[in-house]
C-alpha cells in the first residue's frame, strides 16, 4: 500500500470571507449532483456492475472446485473458466465505461463549480471583496477550486468505485454463507482501529513536518543570502549551529510521521489477512461438519483478499477526500459572504424610480466603523451642491479614504445616511450608482481582453464613435495609432500599457460612466512626473462640467476648491472657502501658514509642491459641465 498523502498542506486563513459548515457542504454536493441526477444515476448503475461482473470470477472458482471434488468433467470446468474469462472481460468494460461516465459526471459538477463561483464572486460587493483581500479570493477560485475538482474527478470516483466493490464483496461472502460473512467483517476491525488511530496522529505530524522544512529551508536561504554578513561579522558559528538546530528539529519530525506509517502499514497489511485466515480455518472447521461446500470456502477466501484492492484505495485518498472537503468548503463559502460588511440603516430595497431628484449629495449624521473595529467616521454632516469643488484635508488617518469610500457608494454607513439627491446610495443599483459617483484612485485595472472591452466596461452600449471620443477626451492619442484600434488585445501577449495610458484608459471610462461626481482618492499623488503631467492633462478634461470632491495631499488642491472640510479624528471640524479657514485662524489656517510660510498663493500645479503630484482642482478645469 502507497502511504497517504501528506496533510501538511497550508491551514484555511481564516480569512474573512465566510467557510460553508458541514450542512451547507452536504447541501451544495447534494444540489450538484441533483443538477446532473440522470448521468449520476447511470454512473451508479455502471459502476455497480462493474463490481458485480468482478464478483463472477471467485464465485466461478468456487463452482470449479465443488465440481472437480464432486469428480466433473473437463467440459464442465472448461465451461466455469470460459465463465471466469467472460466476467473479468465484461468487468473492464463495465469498469472502462463507469469510470468514464464518472469523469464526465465530475468535468460538468467542476464546471458549474466554477461558473457559480465567477457569479458569486462577481457579486460580492467591493468593500468585502478589498476587506477579505485579493488573495483568499484567489485562492479559493484557483487552488480550491482545483482540489474541489481533483476530487470530483479522480478522488472521487475512485473511492465511489471502490466503495461499490468492497459493498458487493461483502455482500457476496454474506450471500455465500452468513457465518463467514460475519467472520470477514470482524477481521476487518483491526483497518478500522489501525486507521483511526493513524487519522487522529497524522494531521498534526504532517504540519509540524511541514513547518519544519519550511523554518529549515528559511534558515539556509538567509544564510546563503546573507553570507557575506555573516563571514564579516564573525557568525559562522551561529549560523552552523542555528542550521544544525533546524535539521534536527525536521528529522524529529520525520521520524514522527514515519513512525506512524512503521504502525499504520503493517497493521493494514496484517488486517488484509486476519479475515481470509480466519475464514479459512473457521470454513475449514465447518467444512468438515459437512455444512458448507469446499467451494464455498475457497470462494469467500478470494472473496475477502481481493476486498484489499478496494480498502486499499479507500484508505489511500481518504486524506485527499478530507483536505478537498475543506476546499469546497472555503468555495462554497462565499454563498454566505455577507451583502456588505456594514448594517445599512437605510432600505436595501431601491426607493421610488430609483432615480436622484438632483445631484445633491447629502451626509446626515453618517458614523462608518471597520469590521468590529472603533468608529472611524463619528456623525459627519455634509451637504456637497452640483458642480462645487470640494477639498477634504486633514491628517492621516483622520478618515477621508472612509468618507470618499462612503460617497462613492463603496461602503455603507453603520449609522446616518448618505443621499443622492434625496435618494439613498446603498438604495442605488450598481448600474445607476456608476452614473452618479465614480471613486479615482490611482489603482487601475487593465482586464484582459481588447481595448473595446476594457472601455465597455463603463457602459455597455456605447457606439465604436463614443469609445474614440472619450479616448481623445483624455489625450489617449496613441489608441488611434494602434494597428488593430479598439480590437487590440491588452495583455496576456497582447499590447502592453504604460502606466500614462493605462492612467488614461482608466479616466477614458470614466468619462464613458459620465458621472455626475467624481470622487479623486490619491489620483495623482504619487505618480513619476511624466505620468503626472500626462494624467494631470487627462484628468482636467474629465473634471470638467462636474462636481469633484478631492482628497487633498496638497493644500494647493483645497487653495484652488471652491470649499474646505477639514476632517479630525473621525469628524468635520472645519468648513468653508479657503479664504474664510485662514481668516478663521483654525487648524485649516494654523496648517496652511506651516505649509506655506509667507509665500504667495500660487495656482500652478507643482509649485511649492512636496512630491511630483497634480493639482486636480487646479483653475483649468473649472469649467462647469453645460446644464450643470
Ligand atoms: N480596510 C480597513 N480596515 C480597517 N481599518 C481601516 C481600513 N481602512 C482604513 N482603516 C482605518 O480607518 C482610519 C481612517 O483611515 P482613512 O484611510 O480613511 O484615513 P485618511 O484620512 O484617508 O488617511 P490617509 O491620509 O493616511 O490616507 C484609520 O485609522 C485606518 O487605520
Amino acid at each position: 500500500m502507497t502511504p497517504p498523502s501528506r496533510a501538511d498542506g497550508p491551514e484555511a486563513a481564516p480569512g474573512l470571507l465566510p467557510i460553508a459548515d458541514r450542512r451547507q457542504v452536504h447541501r451544495a454536493a447534494l444540489h450538484l449532483i441533483q443538477r446532473d441526477a440522470r448521468a449520476f444515476t447511470t454512473m451508479i448503475v455502471f459502476n455497480a456492475l462493474a463490481a458485480a461482473a468482478g464478483l463472477v470470477g471467485p464465485w466461478l472458482l468456487g463452482r470449479i472446485v465443488n465440481t472437480v471434488k464432486d469428480g466433473g468433467g473437463v467440459e464442465a470446468v472448461d465451461r466455469l473458466a470460459l465463465g471466469i474469462l467472460v466476467g473479468a472481460v465484461a468487468q473492464l468494460l463495465l469498469a472502462r465505461h463507469a469510470r468514464y461516465l464518472s469523469h464526465r459526471f465530475g468535468e460538468r459538477t467542476l464546471a458549474r463549480i466554477r461558473e457559480q463561483f465567477v457569479d458569486r464572486a462577481l457579486a460580492l460587493p467591493a468593500s468585502v471583496v478589498e476587506r477579505a483581500g485579493a488573495g483568499d479570493l484567489t485562492a479559493r477560485g484557483t487552488s480550491d477550486v482545483a482540489t474541489a475538482g481533483q476530487t470530483l474527478r479522480d478522488t472521487g470516483p475512485d473511492v465511489f468505485v471502490a466503495a461499490v466493490q468492497a459493498l458487493f464483496i461483502l455482500g457476496a461472502v454474506f450471500l455465500l454463507d452468513p457465518l463467514l460473512g460475519i467472520c470477514g467483517v470482524l477481521g476487518l476491525t483491526g483497518i478500522w482501529f489501525a486507521t483511526r488511530w493513524y487519522l487522529r496522529r497524522a494531521r498534526s505530524a504532517y504540519l509540524d513536518q511541514g513547518a519544519a522544512h519550511s523554518a529549515l529551508a528559511e534558515v539556509l536561504s538567509a544564510t546563503a543570502s546573507g553570507a557575506r554578513t555573516i563571514e564579516a561579522f564573525g557568525l559562522r558559528e551561529r549560523r552552523i549551529a542555528e542550521c544544525e538546530d533546524e535539521i534536527k528539529r525536521c528529522v524529529i519530525a520525520r521520524e514522527r510521521t514515519l513512525f506512524l506509517r512503521s504502525v499504520l502499514f503493517p497493521s493494514i497489511d496484517i488486517s488484509y489477512v486476519i479475515p481470509v485466515a480466519g475464514v479459512l480455518l473457521i470454513g475449514g472447521a465447518m467444512h468438515e461438519q459437512g455444512t458448507v461446500s469446499l467451494g464455498t470456502v475457497v470462494a469467500s477466501a478470494l472473496y475477502l483478499r481481493q476486498l484489499s484492492q478496494p480498502l486499499d484505495t479507500i484508505l489511500q485518498r481518504v486524506e485527499e477526500l478530507q483536505s478537498s472537503g475543506a476546499a469546497f468548503a472555503r468555495v462554497e463559502g462565499l454563498a454566505a459572504a455577507p451583502a456588505g460588511t456594514a448594517t445599512p440603516t437605510t432600505p436595501a430595497t431601491p426607493s421610488p424610480g430609483d432615480t436622484s431628484e438632483d445631484d445633491r449629495i447629502d451626509l446626515d449624521g453618517v458614523y462608518f466603523a471597520y469590521g468590529d473595529g472603533a468608529d472611524v467616521l463619528r456623525g459627519v454632516d455634509l451637504s456637497i451642491c452640483p458642480g462645487e469643488r470640494l477639498a477634504i484635508v486633514g491628517p492621516s488617518g483622520a478618515g477621508k479614504s472612509t468618507l470618499g469610500r462612503l460617497l462613492a457608494g463603496i461602503d455603507t454607513p453603520t449609522k446616518g445616511t448618505v443621499t443622492i439627491g434625496g435618494a439613498p446610495i446603498a438604495s442605488l443599483s450598481p448600474d445607476r450608482l456608476r452614473r452618479q459617483v465614480v471613486l479615482v484612485t490611482q489603482e487601475h485595472h487593465v482586464f484582459l481582453g481588447t481595448l473595446r472591452d476594457n472601455l465597455l466596461i463603463a457602459a455597455e452600449s456605447a457606439t465604436d464613435m463614443e469609445l474614440h471620443a472619450a479616448l481623445a477626451a483624455v489625450g489617449a492619442d496613441w489608441a488611434e495609432e494602434l494597428s488593430d484600434g479598439l480590437d487590440t488585445e491588452l495583455r496576456a501577449g497582447g499590447h502592453r500599457l504604460s502606466g500614462a495610458r493605462t492612467q488614461q484608459l482608466a479616466l477614458a471610462r470614466v468619462v464613458l460612466a459620465d458621472p455626475h461626481t467624481l470622487i479623486l482618492d490619491e489620483a495623482t499623488a504619487l505618480l513619476d512626473p511624466t505620468t503626472a503631467r500626462h494624467t494631470e492633462r487627462a484628468l482636467a478634461a474629465v473634471l470638467r462640467g462636474r462636481t469633484v470632491i478631492a482628497i487633498a495631499h496638497r493644500l494647493q488642491t483645497a487653495h484652488d476648491a471652491d470649499r474646505v472640510a477639514v476632517m479630525e479624528d473621525g469628524r468635520v471640524t472645519e468648513i468653508g472657502t479657503h479664504e474664510d479657514l485662514v481668516a478663521a485662524g483654525g487648524s485649516y489656517a494654523a496648517l496652511w501658514h506651516s505649509w506655506h510660510g509667507d509665500r504667495p498663493p500660487t495656482n500652478s500645479a507643482h509649485a511649492d509642491a512636496p512630491g511630483t503630484g497634480t493639482d486636480p482642482l487646479a483653475t483649468e478645469a473649472r469649467h462647469h459641465r453645460p446644464g450643470s
